[in-house]
């Protein structure tokens, strides 16, 4: 079952203007439920563009953008922001936490608005504090934590509403290489034990290696797609970074 569905997308920055940028140019692709996908590509190639329009964070210009089915790339600002509070979650490369508020409450604002049973709520975050091995921080700011701390922290706050997608645009960007290894992990563990779908900007191909599938793109069109299938991780790994050291090397001829 299709969780998302683009079909020739296209995004115009300065439509008219001299300065016109086509970041997108008929994008189409389908994320399966359970997926786990990387964008690669290099710089000004679109893979930011691409997970904003995909999110609803941004419009677009050309094309149809669908989420369980419904058409997201109509929607007004009001509709598509109450949508995103229901279908979407995203985790942000600097982690976006609010730092007056505790590990523990900045999970909880996605739920604040909804009514329901308080324990239903409390158990939810507990889940979440648990799973994401962050309980001993749970009262600490975030300025108190390690960053991948706060990473897993905005983790939790993107899942705990029960989004049916996941976008992380360089979620490891900032962290040294324990902590992006422990992110990843986990990322890797949510997909594979809770059926989390991922959607992931990254440039690096070992982080990228953590996925199932990698599209590379390129002038804001898909070049080139490269799976997972059984290989082990290390021979995978291999074959998305020579991909990439052969497309950047392109570049330079
Ligand atoms: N708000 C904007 N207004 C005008 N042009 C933009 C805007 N955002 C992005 N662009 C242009 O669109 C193209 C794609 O940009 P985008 O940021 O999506 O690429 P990217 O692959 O994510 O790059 P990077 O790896 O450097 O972050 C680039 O040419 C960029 O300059």
């Amino acid at each position: 079952m299709s969780v998302l569905e683009a079909k020739e997308v296209s995004k115009i920055y300065c439509k008219g203007k001299e300065n016109e940028v086509t970041a997108l140019n008929q994008v189409s692709l389908a994320v399966e439920s359970g997926e786990f996908i990387s964008i690669m590509g290099p710089s000004g190639s679109g893979k930011s563009t691409l997970l904003h329009v995909l999110s609803g964070l941004d419009t677009i210009s050309l094309g149809t953008v669908e989420i369980n089915d419904t058409d997201i790339s109509k929607m007004g600002e009001a509709e598509m922001s109450q949508f995103r509070r229901g279908h979407i979650g995203y985790v942000f490369q600097n982690f976006n936490l609010i730092d007056s508020l505790s590990v523990h409450d900045n999970i909880a604002l996605p739920l604040a608005l909804q009514k329901g049973d308080k324990q239903a709520i409390e158990s939810k975050i507990q889940e979440y504090l648990t799973s994401l091995n962050i309980a001993s921080v749970k009262d600490k700011l975030p300025n108190d934590c390690s960053g991948g701390q706060c990473q897993r922290t905005a983790i939790a706050r993107a899942l705990v509403h029960g989004p049916s997608i996941l976008f992380a645009d360089e979620p490891t960007g900032n962290l040294d290489s324990a902590n992006a290894h422990d992110v990843l992990e986990i990322l890797q563990k949510l997909n594979s034990e809770k059926n989390v779908t991922i959607m992931m900007v990254t440039h690096d191909s070992m982080v990228a290696s953590y996925s199932q599938k990698v599209l590379f793109l390129r002038d804001g069109v898909i070049e080139h797609v490269i799976e997972k299938k059984d290989k082990p991780q290390t021979k995978y790994y291999e074959e998305i970074a020579s991909f990439n050291l052969k497309d950047r090397i392109h570049m330079i001829k």
